[in-house]
């Protein structure tokens, strides 16, 4: 077990732990000694153990491994997919924590992925006004991006993630080994999130990528400890220096997200369209808007398209409504004074927030994403 990285953020920094496969004395070790760093954390003798049906055996092992620890624990498991993060998912989670009588020392263990992250996160900070979060992210999109962070929510059927919170777990806990029972189409989610950072942050990530499409898809273990190390260090440098996004460079960490996010609410969620997905799609207009701006050659929106093609990622997302994806835009939390802003390319790895991008432009791109 390594110490992955340290999330500095004063007195509610955490570690993120990185792990082959999970040693349960380490486990537990670890568990103890975040809980020891808040001071509800400290007399926790119970833990909500959130998961989804696809990965509640997991969730069972770690919720067993407590309870032989002496702690009382309860699982609680959602149904799997993105409609989950809604209000019913929600209530379905606060009405668990009373049934528990949950108090303020009373730990959220989240076992699964970016969606159980999510809302049991959302849940953790909501009730109470916030119990402790110790996030076990299964999938590789959590591993290398949600539960990294704090950022919690549900979405409203009209727009992602608009209800949510700030707030940061007290621990991360990866092992690679869960991702061996992860579907094929969700481990691609997970590399749409790593070539954003790639482009966002760092050129020797992306071309790292580019050169390891098949190691990463056939699990092997260098190549996928060097993506999720890397894109934990990189999203932990950026949070560490705007936790809330305030400054506006915690922005860049959605690179492909003000088209993704509008595709993936449009789709439906829950639909046929997974957030990975949708960010490959949102990556590749949103290169592409840089380009006929000027601000890129087309090297760099042809490697963007040509690696997500690889990576078995979609580009485009035939058959939606331009006008229904133009008008989840102006839902997007980014925007300001009404203007919808993107993060755009300047080259690989740098990437500047822009909202000077015309009716016109974005149209004429997003005719060619939503063209059946
Ligand atoms: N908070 C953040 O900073 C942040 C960052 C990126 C994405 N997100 C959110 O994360 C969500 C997407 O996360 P996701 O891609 O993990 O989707 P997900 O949580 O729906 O997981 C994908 C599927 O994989 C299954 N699964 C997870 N781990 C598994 C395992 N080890 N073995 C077998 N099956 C497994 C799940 O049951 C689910 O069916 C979106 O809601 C997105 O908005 C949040
Ligand atoms: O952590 C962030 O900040 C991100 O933007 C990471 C994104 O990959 C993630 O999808 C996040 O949930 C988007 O946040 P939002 O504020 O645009 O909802
Ligand atoms: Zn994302």
């Amino acid at each position: 077990m390594n110490n992955l990285v340290t999330v500095d953020l004063g007195d509610r920094s955490y570690e993120i732990r990185l792990t082959a496969q999970t040693r349960f004395e380490e486990f537990l070790a670890a568990f103890r000694t975040d809980l020891r760093r808040t001071w509800a954390g400290r007399s926790c003798r119970k833990v909500m153990v959130v998961t989804d049906r696809m990965v509640e055996p997991l969730a069972r092992v770690f919720a067993d491994a407590l309870a032989s620890a002496d702690f009382e624990t309860r699982l609680i498991a959602v149904e799997p997919g993105e409609g989950s993060k809604s209000r019913e998912g929600l209530n379905c989670l606060h009405d668990a924590l009373i049934d528990f009588r949950a108090d303020r020392h009373t730990t959220v263990l989240a076992v699964g992925g970016g969606v159980v992250g999510d809302l049991a996160g959302f849940a953790a900070a909501t009730y109470a006004r916030g119990l402790p979060l110790f996030m076990i992210p299964t999938s590789l999109l959590a591993q290398v991006d949600s539960a990294v962070g704090g950022k919690v929510a549900i979405n409203h059927p009209k727009a992602k993630n608009i209800l949510g919170a700030f707030h940061q777990p007290i621990g991360v806990w990866i092992d690679l080994s869960h991702l061996r029972s992860l579907p094929p189409r969700q481990l691609r989610c997970g590399l749409a999130e790593v070539v954003k950072h790639g482009v966002i942050l760092d050129p020797d990530l992306f071309e790292f990528v580019e050169r390891h499409v098949a190691d990463l898809l056939a699990l092997d273990p260098h190549a996928l400890t060097r993506v999720v190390a890397d894109s934990c260090r990189l999203k932990a440098g950026v949070v560490t220096r705007d936790e809330r996004e305030e400054t506006g460079l915690r922005a860049i960490l959605n690179f492909g997200h003000t088209v993704g996010h509008a595709v993936e609410a449009v789709a439906g969620y829950g639909g046929d369209l997974p957030h990975g997905e949708a960010v490959a799609i949102g990556m590749v207009a949103e290169a592409e808007l840089a380009r006929r701006l000027g601000w890129v050659g087309p090297d760099l929106p042809a490697r963007v398209a040509a690696l997500c093609v690889a990576l078995g990622l979609p580009i485009r997302a035939p058959g939606l409504s331009l006008d229904l994806v133009r008008t989840a835009m102006t839902l997007d939390k980014k925007n300001q004074a009404g203007r919808v802003r993107f993060v755009l390319p300047r080259r690989l790895g740098l990437v500047e927030v822009t909202d000077e991008v015309s009716d016109d432009l974005l149209n004429s791109v997003l005719e060619e994403v939503v063209r059946p």
